[in-house]
């Protein structure tokens, strides 16, 4: 398996990231990466370019109230934390607590632990449960994606409700290692499966009229999508 990267080298990923990513990231995410770096799954963390680029869109969009789908350590949970205001919110959703427990501490030490609310869970019946009070009804800023994906659509018609028009959802792997651009039987077995379900994805969301895209080749590739009715 190859980094994360899905440009013409891995050199000229190893380039960017340390040329424009690693000069600029804030400590605590490189702390927090490198608590990472032995974990096992340790591939599963949102790249660091495309942790870059989402900085910039939450500040662009001012966000305040948000949702995550996927912590796992926390790489992108605690660039949303460092870039949200003292009193912004996340509803962080994963079932596995012991992975964000490894990153816990940093995003204590960052202080910002008190804009996050982790529940341990699947993300759909917490989406749900959100959907049962109106008030949260087009009142998220910006959401992230990054869990199991064949929940795709599934989170997204939901999070077409819970975001406000002009809020910003971001689903990541939307590339799959690359594997969307090459026949089924040159894809690697491990990509197949995902393969298959981020084509079906990414054609859906292409043909959504309630949304603005971009799929942008950050990382493992991410789309970001504005609500715009
Ligand atoms: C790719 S990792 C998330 C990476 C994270 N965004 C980061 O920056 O490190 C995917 C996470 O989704 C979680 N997950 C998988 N299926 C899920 C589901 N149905 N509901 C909630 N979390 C789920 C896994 O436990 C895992 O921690
Ligand atoms: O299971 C994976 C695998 C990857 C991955 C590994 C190597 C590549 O060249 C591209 C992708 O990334 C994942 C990921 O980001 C995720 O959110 C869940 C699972 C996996």
């Amino acid at each position: 398996m190859t980094s994360k990267g899905l440009l013409q080298s891995d050199e000229l990923y190893k380039y960017i990231l340390e040329s424009s990513v690693y000069p600029r990231e804030p400590e605590p995410l490189k702390e927090l990466r490198d608590a990472t770096a032995n974990h096992p799954r340790k591939f599963m963390a949102t790249a660091p370019d495309a942790g870059q680029i989402i900085i910039m869109l939450l500040q662009l969009v001012n966000a305040k109230k948000t949702i995550e789908i996927g912590v796992f350590t926390g790489y992108s949970l605690l660039l949303t934390a460092l870039s949200i205001p003292e009193d912004g919110k996340i509803t962080a959703i994963d079932m596995d607590r012991d992975a964000y427990e490894i990153g816990l501490p940093i995003i204590k030490k960052a202080g910002v632990e008190h804009k996050i609310n982790f529940v341990e869970s699947e993300a759909l019946p917490v989406l749900d449960q959100l959907l049962t009070d109106q008030e949260n009804e087009g009142s998220f800023d910006y959401a992230f994606v990054d869990a199991d994906k064949v929940n795709y659509w599934n989170y997204h018609e939901r999070l077409m409700k819970l975001l406000k028009i002009g809020g910003i959802v971001v689903y990541d792997n939307t590339l799959w290692g690359g594997s969307v651009g090459t026949n089924e039987d040159e894809t690697p077995e491990f990509f197949r499966p995902g393969r298959h379900l981020t084509i079906e994805f990414n054609k859906r969301i292409a043909a959504d009229s309630r949304v603005q895209i971009s799929l942008a080749p950050f990382g493992d590739g991410i789309t970001i999508c504005k609500r715009i009715i």
